[in-house]
């Protein structure tokens, strides 16, 4: 039996064709939200594991409102044409990660450009979640001859999975993802590269910095070829300016006269202007740092706890002891209320510490 949804705030039905990562993520979402969803994928096994975890259906549909084309970037051009042609009153609109070429060539004003700005670095529909968008920008990204309820359809499907539209042309969506997701992707791949040459016994010292800096090096090898090759102007030109600052970092390492610490500010100064979500300047904010067992239940525990001490939990990290069952749950919180947490969790018995 299917679960009654609730009435929906889009119109559909929507078909997804890519039901991957992002497709079944978007399909997730909307079902949530009342859509009606159809499933399409060249891998029949990926449709219906995404209508198994509840996000559509496999039958065919007949008058799409929305066709959301989430295929790899070298996919997208053919396959939006593709349903532009099938279905010719249907708005289409695509997800891929670099948006020049797929705009130059769809100029059908009933195709708008997207691309959510959230993701993971695990692929296919196992990994998706009806809440990956929350909170995370979504570039549109619409022609001089796109038509305008196309784009606000797109838009409103955005916003109603929780994204922060931005409006935006191809060309700047393309500049801006080579600075925030393109080029950091490859200093990722670089630095987890290095741990090939290590020592097991060094890779036990690991830590949770490590691994906040090569967490998407983990992601899939084709998609990223695809991305990096479709904007290699972009991303080749940062290449280019990371490649002086580099040689200008190792001679200030080698001369070991302390001028390393330009540099090191200049990181500080580039993480103080990431915003924070919804694009607000990112809160003030401090961690908690708790020592628990690795056991069941543990956690939620600790979850309690903060709830009873009437403290939000803004982001949180938990870094395993190697060979230890203890763990430490970084609890990052509100400057303000940081203080507080710390004696609340250490009147109630928790070894905490800031
Ligand atoms: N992975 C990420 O974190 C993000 C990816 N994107 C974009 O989303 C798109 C999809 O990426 P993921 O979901 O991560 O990939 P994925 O590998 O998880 O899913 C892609 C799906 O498309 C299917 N597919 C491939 N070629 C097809 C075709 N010609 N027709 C129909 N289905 C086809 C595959 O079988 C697979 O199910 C890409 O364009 C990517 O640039 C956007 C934001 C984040
Ligand atoms: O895993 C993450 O944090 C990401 O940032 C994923 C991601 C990958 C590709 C995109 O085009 C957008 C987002």
């Amino acid at each position: 039996m299917t679960a009654a949804l609730p009435d929906a705030v889009v119109p559909g039905p929507v078909l997804v064709i890519g039901c991957g990562l992002i497709g079944t993520s978007v399909a997730l979402g909307l079902r949530d939200l009342g859509v009606q969803v159809h499933l399409r994928d060249a891998r029949p096994s990926n449709v219906e594991l995404a209508a198994s975890l509840g996000a559509g259906t496999a039958d065919p549909v007949e008058v799409p409102a929305l066709v959301v084309v989430a295929v790899p970037p070298a996919a997208v051009v053919e396959t939006a044409r593709a349903a532009l042609a099938e279905f010719p009153s249907a708005v289409v609109t695509d997800v891929a990660s670099v948006k020049g070429s797929v705009c130059e060539a769809l100029t059908d004003p009933r195709f708008v450009g997207g691309h959510p700005m959230a993701g993971k670095e695990r692929s296919g529909p196992m990994a998706a979640s009806a809440l990956l968008f929350e909170g995370r920008a979504w570039a549109v990204v619409p022609a001089d001859g796109t038509d305008l309820g196309a784009i606000a359809l797109v838009e409103q499907v955005a916003t109603a999975l929780g994204s922060v539209v931005r409006r935006m042309d191809a060309a700047s969506h393309d500049r801006a993802v080579a600075l925030v997701s393109h080029v950091p992707h490859l200093v990722s791949a670089l630095t987890a590269g290095l741990l090939t040459q290590a020592d097991g016994d060094d890779l036990a010292l690991a830590g949770q910095g490590l691994r906040d800096v090569i967490r998407i090096a983990g992601s899939d090898r084709g998609l990223w070829v695809d991305i990096i090759g479709s904007n290699a102007g972009q991303v080749g030109a940062i290449l280019d300016d990371l490649a002086v600052r580099l040689d200008d970092l190792r001679s200030a390492v080698h001369r070991a006269d302390g001028s390393v610490a330009e540099h090191l500010d200049r990181g500080r100064a580039g993480v103080a202007r990431v915003p924070g979500k919804h694009g607000e300047q990112p809160a003030a904010l401090a961690s908690v740092f708790v020592s628990i067992d690795d056991t069941p239940g543990e956690l939620s525990r600790l979850f309690a706890a903060i709830g009873d001490a009437g403290v939000n939990i803004e982001d949180m990290r938990i870094d395993h002891e190697l060979g230890r069952l203890v763990g430490v749950v970084e609890v990052v919180v509100q400057a303000g209320v940081a203080e507080h947490l710390h004696t609340a969790l250490t009147e109630r018995g928790w070894a905490a510490f800031r």
